[in-house]
């Protein structure tokens, strides 16, 4: 496969009078071609920073970029029609239509009028186009902004938070969009806060905190490389479970206890369990491995979870959870 983008050792340190914030920090990602890809992180990691140094908005500090083979900010000007973007949600006309909007843009741009009914059927507002853009719901509006970066007809398209603030038929409606792109041979690269989403959409991931990568590659690869250590455990009835979480607490296991079974949150070898249990005359009726999402693996290695009794701060990361117990 072949790049489309290419980032290494990315670094920005944004200056002001209150003194230097360190945005991105050695920042790395890689794009193939033909893919959807998940760029996420937490609030504050640095990723409308990395898309808007990209597209020669910002000036990195050091670090490499080239978008489709080509160094950037240095050749921004030769790869700039191949790539379509919404960093920041782009203000329309209320008074325009969706067409006059599109029609405008494609003059400005010096594109072909015909792309401007091309895009309008791809993104769905066909039907809508001769309405009013202050009539349009912000599903319309996001389809029309989408619309507004295909018109150029990009090899690579960078959208930001596509997905924000759209009910849940409005995310679905943005899912089957970027699929159709991807199949007509697109890549798209798309930041977002819902994982869910990610998951289903994205054929790959890179995951940034604090301005460096912590984690990349295929959806599947990233959630076995996360694989859960947590395990349900669950009893034959009237077994005493409070002894059992006991045992397994002397011997280091971190172990929460349900209604009619428990978790055991560190279990990288489950067979401990059975074994630790049996020893005490203890026996188990169910050992399922807890399924992990990229939701959880997200939390995991951005240090975001949420710590019960504390507010969480936007620059706070907390310690991510040990290896495993009686190793
Ligand atoms: N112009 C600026 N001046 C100073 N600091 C900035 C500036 N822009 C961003 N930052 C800081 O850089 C860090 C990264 O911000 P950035 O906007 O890239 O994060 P993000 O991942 O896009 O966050 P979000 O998901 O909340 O949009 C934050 O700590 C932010 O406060």
């Amino acid at each position: 496969m072949t790049a489309v983008l290419e980032i290494s050792g990315l670094q920005k340190t944004y200056r002001s009078r209150k003194g230097a914030r360190k945005a991105l920090d050695g920042f790395d990602m890689v794009v193939e071609a033909g893919q959807v890809h998940g760029f996420l992180g937490p609030n504050g990691s640095g990723k409308t920073t990395t898309l808007r140094t990209l597209l020669g908005l910002i000036k990195p500090n050091g670090g490499r970029m080239t978008i489709l083979g080509r160094e950037v900010p240095q050749h921004l000007p030769e790869v700039a029609g191949l790539v379509g973007a919404i960093v920041e949600s782009p203000q329309f006309f209320g008074n325009f239509t969706a067409r006059e909007t599109l029609s405008l843009l494609a003059d400005a741009g010096g594109v072909d009028q015909r792309r401007v009914d091309a895009v309008l059927e791809v993104v769905g507002l066909r039907e809508r186009a001769a309405e009013r853009v202050k009539t349009y719901s912000l599903g319309m509006k996001q389809r029309l902004a989408v619309a507004s970066a295909l018109l150029k007809e990009p090899k690579f398209l960078i959208l930001d938070e596509p997905a924000n603030g759209l009910d849940p038929g409005g995310i679905r409606e943005m899912r089957t969009l970027m699929r159709t792109l991807s199949d007509s041979g697109m890549t798209v690269l798309l930041s977002s806060h819902i994982l869910a989403e990610i998951q289903l959409i994205c054929d790959s991931v890179t995951i940034i905190a604090a301005g460096r990568r912590v984690a990349a590659g295929s959806v599947a690869e990233v959630l076995a490389e996360h694989r859960s250590t947590k395990v349900k455990v669950r009893l034959e009835p009237g077994v005493d479970m409070f002894g059992a979480a006991q045992a397994l607490r002397a011997a280091g296991a971190e172990v929460t206890l349900e209604q009619d079974h428990f978790i055991v949150g560190n279990a990288s070898r489950p067979a401990q369990i059975t074994r630790l249990l049996a020893g005490h005359q203890i026996f188990v009726s169910e050992l399922t491995p807890v399924t992990v999402d990229l939701e959880s693996v997200f939390l995991q290695l951005t240090g975001t979870a949420p710590v019960e009794g504390a507010n969480r701060q936007v620059d706070d990361v907390a310690a991510t959870a040990g290896n495993g117990w009686g190793q």
